[in-house]
């Protein structure tokens, strides 16, 4: 559905306000979660996310969806080139179908909004043609920070700065102030950690494996177990030194979220905690990753957001 069309040569778009609602739409639909946590956002800046969560969405969805498993990669990486060039047609102020309306309209509310963010996204699904083995944690963190780590720099310009508790802060003095860019990205990338161990063995079962392999060596587990599933205690000592260093990166992220304009710190803490509790998910599953998937309920969620407001209005 996502897909690029067949874009013909003249064609009348959207209105703005139809392209913002196709947006949403696709927002409810695939991404309940954040979804929720953007209609705690004035309504400007939860249009804005969602034109940047379809445009995210696509993206991924060029190298990561049914259609794209039936090409090759030297298809998928002209796709990829063919929607950068795009990308960089969206940034000149040239919509090529309804969901680009609504993307064109946020990159013009919201000027620092900037294109390099969405070239490094471009870039990390680029690497999914070409690797299916992260040798180093490095190397693993540059992937998290392309495919996840930019969602936050995009959104992070959306929500904006809270002048006052920057002035508040005694670390802050005699400094202008600025966007919690660490922190943001650290949020994109503690997002994806989790993704990676909730799907440990539905990548496996693609061939890949996204933990770093200088990891598994440590923990004395191999590749072949991996595949095989081999839920042992090696196995599950391995999983909680990946879900400590998960963790550090909530941690990070969360001491910025005080920095974020009073009408964000609600979602973003929302989003952080729900994210975050996909970990003890994986903790109460014993560290089955390869049969069980951990997910939390939306009656946690939902339990999330009166303690999500108090951290927003007192942290
Ligand atoms: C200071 C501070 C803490 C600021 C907050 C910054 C902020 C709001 C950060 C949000 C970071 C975030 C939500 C990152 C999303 C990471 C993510 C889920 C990436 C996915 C990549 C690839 O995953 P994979 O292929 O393994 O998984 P699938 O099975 O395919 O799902 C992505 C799919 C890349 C594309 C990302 C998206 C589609 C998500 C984009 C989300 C938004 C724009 C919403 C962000 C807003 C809020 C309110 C959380
Ligand atoms: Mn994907």
């Amino acid at each position: 559905m996502l897909q690029l069309p067949e874009t013909p040569r003249i064609k009348s778009l959207a209105s703005v306000e139809v392209a913002y609602e196709s947006c949403r739409q696709v927002t409810a639909d695939f991404a309940k979660s954040f979804y929720l946590s953007t209609l705690l956002m004035p309504v400007e800046k939860r249009q804005a996310i969602w034109a940047i969560y379809v445009w995210c969405r696509r993206t991924d969805e060029l190298v990561d969806s049914e259609a794209a498993s039936k090409l090759d990669s030297i298809t998928l990486g002209q796709h990829l080139d063919a929607w950068e060039e795009r990308l960089e047609r969206l940034f000149a102020g040239k919509p090529e179908d309804d969901f680009d309306v609504a993307l064109v309209e946020t990159i013009d509310r919201y000027p620092d909004l900037d294109i390099q963010p969405f070239r490094d996204m471009i870039e990390g699904q680029r690497m999914d043609l070409y690797r299916n083995r992260y040798e180093t944690f490095e190397e693993l963190d540059l992937y998290c920070y392309r495919v996840a780590g930019t969602v936050g720099l995009m959104s992070t310009v959306i929500m904006g700065i809270n002048e006052s508790a920057w002035d508040k802060s005694p670390w802050n003095a005699g400094r202008a102030p600025y966007l919690p860019i660490k922190e943001a990205v650290a949020l994109g990338v503690a997002n994806q950690l989790t993704n990676i161990l909730r799907d440990v063995g539905e990548d496996a079962r693609r061939g890949r494996i996204y933990l770093p392999l200088e990891d598994l060596r440590r923990f004395n587990y191999t590749e072949a177990e991996l595949f095989q599933g081999v839920n042992d205690e090696r196995w599950k000592r391995l999983m909680r030194f990946q879900i400590r260093r998960a963790r550090q990166y909530f941690v990070e992220a969360e001491q910025g979220i005080t920095f974020l304009n009073d009408d964000a710190r609600w979602p973003v803490w929302a989003a952080s905690m729900t994210y975050s509790w996909i970990l003890r998910a994986i903790e109460r599953n014993q560290y089955d990753v390869f049969n069980r998937r951990a997910y939390v309920s939306t009656k946690r969620k939902l339990s999330a957001l009166p303690v999500a407001l108090m951290r927003a209005k007192v942290l």
